[in-house]
């Protein structure tokens, strides 16, 4: 099984993270402070991401990744291995981001001396705090609509970048640094846009159960939302996760690529 494709996505999902940063700070105007939490969680979840899509492309199409950049394999089987990355990598995933989620919507202000401590003192109090309070099962809180989110939209996510790429590559040729800029770029909005609905009910599924269950499964949490807040609450954030998502992913996919490349 090739490996550098892991490698690969790990550093390129850091260098990533460091662009979507401060999008992610804003995004829930909560507080999520410092970097050594995302950077580890992003590079372990791309790193799964892209392996995981690489190596089903291969056994799907028995073409390298170098061989792919030169010959599309069919869309389907693109489609597919970026489905299969989506559901791989939500195993990995579904903790990290529930404990960002939480510290997101902590919002608490700053501690004061002497004032009341903040729920979550960082991702590790937070980790253990839902564990002790929610059990292990409790980490993955959000997990099905989380695989809901990312299963169709990571495939989706593959076929704009591939696709993007190779209408705009003359035939045998490596696309141009400025083509999988671009051809990243693109697939990010593409995904995010897609993904935005299922992103509201995620968020709001792992905040369930934090005081009382308001939800009984992802369903009730759709028609709720929907009953108390109209169709409008399922764009929340659209234009944010846009914005975030087009440099974030032109950035992974050009150090996914210039990395791979260099390694030969
Ligand atoms: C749920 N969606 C839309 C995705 N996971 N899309 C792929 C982009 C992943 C990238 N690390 C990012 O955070 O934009």
């Amino acid at each position: 099984m090739p490996v550098e494709e892991f490698v690969a996505g790990w550093i390129s999902g850091a260098l990533g993270l460091v662009l979507g940063h401060p999008f992610d700070t804003v995004k829930l105007l909560g507080f999520f402070k410092g970097m050594s939490f995302p950077l580890v969680s992003i590079a372990v979840v791309n790193s799964v991401l892209f392996g995981v899509y690489s190596n089903v492309l291969l056994a799907l199409t028995a073409m390298s990744h170098q061989e792919r950049r030169t010959q599309l394999p069919s869309y389907t089987h693109v489609f597919i291995a970026g489905c299969t990355g989506g559901v791989i990598q939500t195993f990995f995933l579904a903790p990290f981001d529930l404990i960002k989620v939480r510290l997101q919507n902590q919002t608490e202000p700053r501690v004061q001396p002497g004032g009341p401590q903040p729920r979550y003192r960082g991702p590790v109090h937070c980790a253990a705090t839902i564990f002790r309070e929610e059990g292990p099962r409790g980490l993955f809180r959000g997990a099905w609509a989380l695989m809901l989110r990312d299963t169709p939209t990571l495939g989706l996510y593959f076929v704009t970048y591939e696709g993007f790429c190779h209408q705009n590559t003359p035939h045998g040729q490596n696309p141009s640094s400025a083509t999988v800029l671009v051809a990243g770029g693109f697939a990010g909005i593409a995904s995010w846009v897609a993904a935005t609905p299922l992103d509201v009910i995620k968020s709001r599924m792992q905040m369930d159960g934090l005081r009382r269950r308001e939800y009984q499964g992802v369903l009730d949490c759709v028609v709720s939302s929907f009953r108390q807040e109209g169709l409008r609450v399922f764009f929340r954030g659209l234009t944010i996760n846009s914005a975030r998502g087009f440099p974030v992913n032109a950035v992974t996919f050009l150090s996914y690529e210039y990395l791979l490349h260099s390694w030969g």
